[in-house]
């Protein structure tokens, strides 16, 4: 799990490296080739497709290295010496001073709190003491072309740094709620997702007037499987017992660990009648299953069916008790508990 958000928060990272480095590659050219045709600035648009080149060379090595943090701190630098030198060229004119504004969320995005925070506070030391020293000597005109184009450039680029910020981020969090729900042996649902699923069916059924069946799966003799075969074996049996679950049920029906050698399977929709045949049904297709190291396994099922208007915890406990009956009519069989 915590491997699995590190990947999805490096992932986020990555991208944002990848578009920030795009966007000064892609906006050095344009602005660039502006420079040279509009404003006759050769000394501009050399910086501008400097970094350009910069951009693209960073990109390269992280494609190449996978060194994210590096290539972090090069972009930062790369935009940081841009901006600057951008400033000072321009002599803070055109509203120039608007652009260096970029730097910290991109900083922040890309260094995260600590580092993002001390590159502000260094930058932004550096753009006051160089204002303070060549104030006098700077233009006070306050609007031009220039100035309308370097507002109008400067806002959307914030506008995309925080749409994409936001956008990824809304993404990455979906995703480590869907990983929260997730058993990490199995792949199946875990005991959380199958809690959220169970009241929901519970919530439908007392609408709807139909039944919901919850059947507890249990491994027999498990803790034989381990002391003989060794824990890795028996996690293999696990992931193979899930598959084979998992593989035996409709769509509409959810498969999930409980935990440890415990299976929990919850059917909306599903009488006695249907909740005895699934839970037949799943029993008969373990019994059959060749599992890993030649392992012959059976599993004990215990039913409990509701028509909603309880807790979730009183069909679960139901279900619980058949399971227990199961076992002590011999494993390898299923009970139903009456509602
Ligand atoms: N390999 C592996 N073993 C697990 C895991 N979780 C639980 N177990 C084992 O499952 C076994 C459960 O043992 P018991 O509760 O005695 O149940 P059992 O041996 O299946 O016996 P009955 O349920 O009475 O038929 C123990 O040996 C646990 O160590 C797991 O994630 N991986």
């Amino acid at each position: 799990m915590a491997r699995a958000s590190d990947d999805i928060l490096e992932e986020r990272q990555a991208r944002l490296l990848a578009l920030v480095l795009l966007f000064v590659a892609a906006y050095g050219g344009i602005i660039g080739l502006v420079n040279i045709v509009l404003f006759a600035s050769p000394q501009l648009a050399a910086m501008d497709f400097l970094a350009t080149a910069a951009s693209f060379t960073v990109l390269a090595y992280y494609r190449r290295s996978g060194r994210l943090r590096a290539a972090s701190w090069a972009a930062i630098l790369i935009l940081a010496g841009l901006l600057l030198t951008f400033l000072v060229l321009a002599r803070a004119a055109n509203a120039a001073l608007l652009w260096v504004t970029v730097l910290p969320p991109i900083a922040f995005f890309l260094l995260g709190s600590r580092d993002g925070l001390r590159v502000t506070v260094v930058f932004s030391l550096v753009v006051l003491a160089w204002l303070v020293s060549t104030f006098r000597q700077l233009d006070p005109a306050p609007f031009s072309l220039g100035a309308v184009l370097n507002c109008a450039e400067a806002l959307l680029a914030h506008a995309l740094i925080f749409r994409f910020s936001e956008r990824t981020r809304e993404a990455a969090f979906e995703r480590l709620r869907e990983h929260a729900q997730v058993d990490g042996l199995t792949g199946l649902a875990n005991r959380e997702k199958l809690d959220l699923e169970l009241s929901r069916a519970l919530a439908l059924a007392e609408r709807s007037g139909q039944w919901v069946a919850v059947a507890m799966i249990d491994l027999d003799h498990f803790k034989a499987v381990n002391d003989s075969h060794g824990h890795l074996v028996g996690d293999q049996v696990l992931l193979a017992l899930g598959q084979c679950l998992a593989g035996a049920v409709r769509a509409v029906d959810l498969v999930g660990r409980w935990g440890g050698e415990e299976f929990l399977l919850l059917c909306p929709s599903t009488d006695r009648a249907g909740a005895l045949a699934v839970a037949e049904k799943l029993r008969a297709a373990v019994a059959a299953e060749p599992f890993a190291d030649g392992v012959a396994l059976t599993v004990s099922i215990g039913v409990g069916i509701s028509q909603g208007r309880e807790l979730p915890e009183t069909v679960l406990d139901r279900a619980d008790r058949a399971l227990y009956a199961a076992k002590d009519a011999g494993r390898n069989c299923v009970v139903i508990e009456a509602a």
